[in-house]
């Protein structure tokens, strides 16, 4: 609460200054320019410092003890949809960081072509291969596969704490449109969805699919972010007050979270802001997103778990398990990343840092 109070006050003041100039944008951008960019960029450090978010109280808050008595399946049931002929890795990397974080099963939903392929990676994840791509669907039966493939999914929904969508899915547009169905079901379900990858190309081309539906969280990365805030926002990024425009972006579509990653980590629910700014890799290998949808998908199930069980008592100053789960989701990958970058430097890959989420999550909230 005090956070968001804090943040409203900076937006305000930051706001007055600029209602207050009467120097035009173009030539406030000149200034910054030729002698004001190391104020300024003071200035944009010590804003998203103000937001920045005590991650490792969050993560110690939220993460469920391992108690005796729970069953398989109380620590989290997580489900990606992605996989197609292009990208096996990315529904790999998501579903096998939900296991790997602490989730007790991990399922993926993808095309027939990449199910063996996902399968040899690892037997721990249950690979259902249900999903179709145009190539292999004849227009005249593309109504009663569609049905099917809806049929298979709908027998395992219920079951589920999160779907992640999205993640190597591809975009085909046959793959898309039954992809969207399985949207509307979960979101009639109150099933959490965190939309990643291609599943944020599908969202961007069709917002009601998430409008308004506060369990939904987008995770753009900077290219992702640009196309989402030029359809929602009719604008260009703004890298001046990042923090404002992310606010309006989540407003705007009525109260999904979005995480947009970069060098910090911003959050919002349209409500408020955080930042998660610890200390990752300078290694951009492909994948580090993937790890990310994953992960938050299961801190967001435990963070609903913790809200529903402390009963409006938990400690913690934010109370949306969206955000919560977002944000230990980001502190844990950067975590990771630092890590694997700490013993591999310049050959770290993704498997490297997803082999680091465990000893992650141990040093801050240890097992035993
Ligand atoms: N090992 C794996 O399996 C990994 C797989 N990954 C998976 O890759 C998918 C794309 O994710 P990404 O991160 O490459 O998307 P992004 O930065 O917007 O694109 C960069 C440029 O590429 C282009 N472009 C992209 N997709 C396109 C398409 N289908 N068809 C045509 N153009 C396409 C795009 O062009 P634009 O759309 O801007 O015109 C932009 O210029 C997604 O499913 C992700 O999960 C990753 O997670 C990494 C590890
Ligand atoms: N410039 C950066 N500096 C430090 N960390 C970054 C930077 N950009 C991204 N990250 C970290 O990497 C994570 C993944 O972001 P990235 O932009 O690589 O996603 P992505 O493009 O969707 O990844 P993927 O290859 O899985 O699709 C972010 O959560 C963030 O923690
Ligand atoms: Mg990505």
């Amino acid at each position: 609460m005090r956070d968001g109070m804090n943040y409203r006050i900076l937006l305000d003041s930051a706001k007055s200054c600029i209602l207050a100039s009467s120097v035009p944008r173009r030539q406030q951008f000149l200034i910054r320019c030729v002698g004001g960019s190391i104020d300024h960029r003071h200035r944009d450090m010590q804003a998203l410092r103000s937001l920045e978010v005590d991650s490792q109280t969050v993560i110690r808050a939220i993460t469920p003890a391992l108690d005796p008595t729970r069953h398989k399946g109380q620590a989290g049931n997580i489900a990606v949809i992605g996989g197609c002929r292009e990208y096996t890795g990315a529904p790999y990397f998501a579903a096998i960081s939900a296991l790997k974080i602490g989730a007790d099963l991990s399922h993926v939903f993808c095309t027939k072509d990449a199910a063996p392929v996902i399968k040899s990676y690892s037997p721990e994840l249950i690979v259902h291969p249900v999903l179709e791509e145009s190539y292999n669907v004849g227009e005249e039966h593309k109504s009663s596969i569609a049905s099917k493939v809806l049929a298979e999914v709908d027998k395992w929904l219920e079951r589920f704490d999160c779907l992640v969508v999205g993640p190597g899915l591809g975009r085909d547009p046959f793959l898309l449109d039954c992809v969207s169905e399985i949207m509307r079901h979960a979101r009639r379900s109150n099933i959490p969805i965190v939309i990643d990858g291609d599943g944020l190309f599908l969202v961007t081309n069709n917002l009601e699919l998430v409008s308004g539906y506060a369990l939904a969280v987008l995770t753009p990365n900077v290219n992702e972010y640009k196309r989402l805030v030029q359809k929602v926002l009719s604008s260009e990024v703004n890298d001046i007050d990042a923090p404002q425009q992310l606010l309006s972006l989540a407003k705007q579509i009525g109260g999904v979270t979005i995480l947009s990653k970069g060098n910090s980590d911003l959050i919002s629910d349209g409500d408020t802001v955080k930042s998660v700014s610890v200390y990752g890799s300078p290694r951009r290998c492909g994948g580090q997103g993937d790890i990310l949808s994953g992960s938050v998908a299961v801190f967001l199930s435990w963070a609903r778990q913790h809200i529903l069980a402390a009963d409006s008592n938990s400690n913690l100053s934010c109370k949306n398990p969206i955000v919560l789960g977002c944000i230990a989701g980001s502190a844990i990958l950067r975590k990771a990343a630092s890590l694997a970058f700490s013993n591999k430097k310049r050959s770290t890959v993704t498997g490297d840092i997803i082999e680091c989420l465990g000893r992650s999550l141990e040093d801050i909230s240890p097992a035993c």
